[in-house]
């Protein structure tokens, strides 16, 4: 088994990269574990007090769930894996059955951040693209996609995600054993990355 963690700020392109990676590789192959299905449960919060969270802070990520699960995919053992909605802040009421593959794909922001779970990844990739595109991405995807307005994500930009960025997340690029340069669609390091994937299947 093969467990690649991919991190990198939000909107430098992670689930892009993941998509392209798993394209071309037979699907009972590999199986994908998003670090943001694992956002804490917060159905004691009424919608207001959920939208107000700091979701680019550690403390709002689920690390044991997540550690629990890849220990049990490694083991060979079925998941759960939770589904999480950015309309409503919230885990939803469904699950998604994850088998373990001989490959399996982590990705989110803060996955390096925690050493426990960053020790479980044989291969660390960080997905870099400047500030200024991923906040282009931010704004067009989470209005077209996530249900927010321009002010939501400008707001949210200024107040938590920079400086959580800064501080939790663009320091964790020293962990990783390769840097993905994604401003443009850099289909080179996506070959290599399968090529890496195909000599262990
Ligand atoms: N290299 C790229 N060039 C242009 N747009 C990209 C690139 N990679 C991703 N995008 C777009 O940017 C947005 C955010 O990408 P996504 O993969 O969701 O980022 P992340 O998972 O890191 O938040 C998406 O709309 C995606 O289509
Ligand atoms: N209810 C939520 C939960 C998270 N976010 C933002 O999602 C970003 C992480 O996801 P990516 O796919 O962009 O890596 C993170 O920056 C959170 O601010 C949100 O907006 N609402």
């Amino acid at each position: 088994m093969l467990i690649i963690g991919i991190a990198g700020g939000t909107g430098s392109g992670k689930t892009t990269v993941v998509n392209q990676i798993i394209k071309q590789l037979p699907t009972d192959e590999v199986c994908v574990i998003s670090q943001d299905s694992y956002y804490n449960e917060t159905d004691n919060l009424p919608y207001e007090e959920r939208a107000k969270i700091n979701f680019d802070h550690p403390r709002a990520i689920d690390f044991d769930l997540i550690i629990r699960h890849l220990k049990a995919l490694r083991a060979g053992n079925n998941i759960n894996q939770p589904v999480y909605s950015f309309v409503t802040h919230n885990r939803t009421k469904d699950t998604i059955k994850t088998h373990p593959r001989k490959v399996i794909i982590v990705e989110g922001i803060l996955i390096f951040n925690n050493k426990e779970l960053r020790d479980l990844f044989d291969i660390k990739i960080f997905v870099h693209a400047e500030t200024d595109e991923r906040l282009i991405r931010r704004l067009k995807r989470d209005i077209t996609e996530r249900g927010r307005d321009i002010d939501e994500v400008l707001s949210r930009y200024q107040t938590t995600l920079k400086p959580m960025h800064q501080q939790f997340i663009e320091p964790t690029k020293n962990f990783a054993d390769l840097i993905i340069p994604n401003d443009r669609f850099n289909t080179v390091a996506i070959d290599i990355v399968r090529t890496v994937i195909n000599e262990r299947l």
